[in-house]
């Protein structure tokens, strides 16, 4: 049995707005392992994106536990939080957030500049097959080639763990398959456990398993036994 990456007990959280609770996250229990891809589906509000968040330390559960490793993420006060987030968490959105007066390479600079242990920028965009376009400002590139730069931007620190919100969203097909293709890549040669929310039913296929998201709780899991390759997907 590989190591756990995350450990959710119970994990619940609750909104409440004058007469009306929103339990966003219903006593989920989950276990993620070292290396995993798992991806997130569900409809819109079930729950996806507070998970994710409430693991990536920018937010807190209201009631359960979750363990980053053997570290419980729900006893940490705020800058313990902020360093577990700096040391060991990648983020990747819908929308880039690259800066655009900054080209590929710097983009990614400012974050190597100040971890702890990271890959030299050129080493990152490689990764994600865009040394080619490393002095390229974010206007001279793609929507699919700015999340890739994103994703070099994520990884650069080495986290152990890469948390994507909807990374496909904004892009068409073709270029989506590329971003998959380089959150599988850095999967694979880096071993980052890597949790994907997608609205495209069609992802499942790269993941080892899928969560099937309905207000607040897992409704299911499917595990595949083969992984497809994001060339494969359609569509
Ligand atoms: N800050 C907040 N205040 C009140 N309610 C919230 C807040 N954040 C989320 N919610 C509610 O919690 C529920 C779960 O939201 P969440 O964003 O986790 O869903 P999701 O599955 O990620 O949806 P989507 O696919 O649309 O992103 C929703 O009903 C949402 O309206």
């Amino acid at each position: 049995m590989s190591e756990l990456v995350f450990t959710a007990k119970q994990l619940t959280k609750t909104y409440v707005s004058g007469e009306v609770t929103v339990h966003a996250l219903n006593e989920v229990d989950l276990e993620i392992a070292e290396k995993e891809v798992v991806v997130l589906l569900g409809p819109s509000g079930s729950g996806k994106t507070t998970l994710l968040n409430i693991m990536g330390g920018l937010d807190r559960p209201t009631s359960g536990r979750l363990f980053f490793r053997d570290l419980d993420l729900t006893d940490l006060g705020d800058r313990e939080l902020t360093k577990y987030r700096r040391d060991h968490v990648g983020f990747v959105f819908q929308f880039y957030n690259l800066v655009p007066s900054l080209t590929a390479y710097e983009n990614v600079a400012l974050v190597t500049e100040v971890a702890k242990n990271p890959m030299r920028p050129p080493e990152a965009l490689a990764l994600v097959g865009l040394e080619e376009r490393m002095h390229h400002f974010p206007a001279q590139l793609s929507g699919g080639e700015q999340q890739r730069v994103a994703i070099a931007r994520a990884i650069a620190k080495r986290p152990a763990v890469l948390l994507c919100d909807e990374p496909t969203g904004a892009l068409d097909s073709k270029t989506g398959i590329r971003v998959i293709e380089a959150l599988l890549g850095v999967n694979r040669q880096l071993g980052t456990t890597t949790v994907i929310i997608t609205h495209n039913a069609s992802i499942q296929d790269v993941a080892d398993r899928v969560l099937f998201f309905a207000d607040g709780r897992i409704a299911r899991v499917r595990t595949n036994e083969v992984r497809r390759e994001a060339a494969e997907l359609v569509w």
